[in-house]
């Protein structure tokens, strides 16, 4: 199952890079660990008709080897289909999983919407949680509508925005080809007024860090053009911060496996046309553990 053809070299290449860019997500793993090891990844949105969203979020944060994943859906129920697709996965209501003391990182805001009920849980999960929270889709569209959401928040430094270029535009009231027009300002722009790490999604996906400085990823492909990749990609992102990978290698890398991801499906003639989001996941299990082989 989910065995991918690469060609040798290549695979040595990316493992050359992975160990000098980031060492942290090439270790093996240790033979006394358990769960508790690679942390817990709590992940909220899948808002009515959203549910998919976090579901892409969660299976993919499992297959990028998080321990344990709770899902908490802002729905005042459970979507009982989701029981039996994922059984891995913890379901919760928003409002509850909030409660919980025991979460390594958060995800929020993928299929979350923007009511008035969505501002409150994202200002709950920012303000009553000091850890290391990553913010994409419906919570930046709030953020943009409100952006003293973050101002109660002590530490900015691990907060982690993801917008496309639609939502950067929202984020800094300008136009998408402004953003596209000079994307290297634009995510500089966006890690100065919200002083946080921001991904600039798109072909060669921008990052900065609070302090501005910049990273440009080069993998990835077209296929990544489809509903729901982005979800995926704050679910690998997410699942690396709860492993306890240091924050700036936990954003760097997850960019890095979510575009190698979907070179290793086109290599496979799995897209890049009508690649599918849930597919990706499966891919970046298999490069997880091709990194981390001693050979
Ligand atoms: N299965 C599901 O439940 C899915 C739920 N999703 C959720 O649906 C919600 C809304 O997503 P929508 O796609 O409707 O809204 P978006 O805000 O993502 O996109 C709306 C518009 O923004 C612009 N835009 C988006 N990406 C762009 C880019 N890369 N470059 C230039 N312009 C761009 C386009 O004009 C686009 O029509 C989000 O919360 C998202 O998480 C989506 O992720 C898709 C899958
Ligand atoms: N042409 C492309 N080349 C490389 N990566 C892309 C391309 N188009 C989209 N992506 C990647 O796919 C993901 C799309 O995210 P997003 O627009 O938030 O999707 P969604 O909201 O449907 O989940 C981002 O990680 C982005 O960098």
């Amino acid at each position: 199952m989910n065995t991918f053809r690469t060609d040798r070299e290549l695979l040595r290449q990316w493992r050359r890079l992975a160990r000098s860019q980031f060492p942290a997500i090439c270790q093996p793993r240790p033979a006394q660990s358990h769960k508790g090891t690679f942390g817990t990844l709590g992940i909220i949105g899948g808002a009515e008709g959203m549910a998919g969203s976090v579901s892409l979020s969660a299976v993919a944060a499992l297959h990028c080897g998080c321990g344990k994943v709770w899902l908490g859906f802002h729905q005042p129920t459970l979507p009982l289909p989701l029981l039996t697709q994922q059984p891995e996965i913890m379901l919760a209501t928003a409002e509850h999983l909030l409660q919980r003391s025991d979460i390594s990182a958060w995800v929020i805001g993928c299929g979350l919407g923007t009511h008035e009920s969505a501002v409150s849980v994202l200002k709950s999960c920012l303000q009553q949680h000091n850890i290391v929270t990553l913010l994409d889709a419906d919570a930046l569209n709030l953020l943009a509508q409100q952006p003293d959401i973050l101002a109660g928040r002590k530490n900015k430094h691990n907060i982690i925005l993801t917008p496309h270029p639609g939502e950067a535009s929202r984020l800094l009231q300008c136009s998408i080809s402004e953003i596209q027009g000079n994307r290297n300002q634009a995510v500089c722009r966006l890690a100065a007024k919200y002083n946080a790490w921001v991904v600039l999604k798109g072909h060669q996906s921008l990052i900065a860090s609070p302090n501005g400085q910049v990273w440009q990823n080069n993998s990835g492909n077209p296929g990544l053009a489809t509903a729901g990749s982005g979800d995926v990609l704050a679910g690998i992102i997410g699942s690396l911060l709860a492993q306890q990978i240091p924050l700036e290698q936990a954003v760097y890398a997850g960019v890095w496996l979510h575009g190698i991801a979907a070179d290793i499906l086109a290599a496979n003639e799995i897209g890049p046309i009508g690649l599918c989001a849930g597919e990706i996941a499966p891919a970046v299990r298999w490069l997880r553990n091709r990194l981390s082989e001693t050979n």
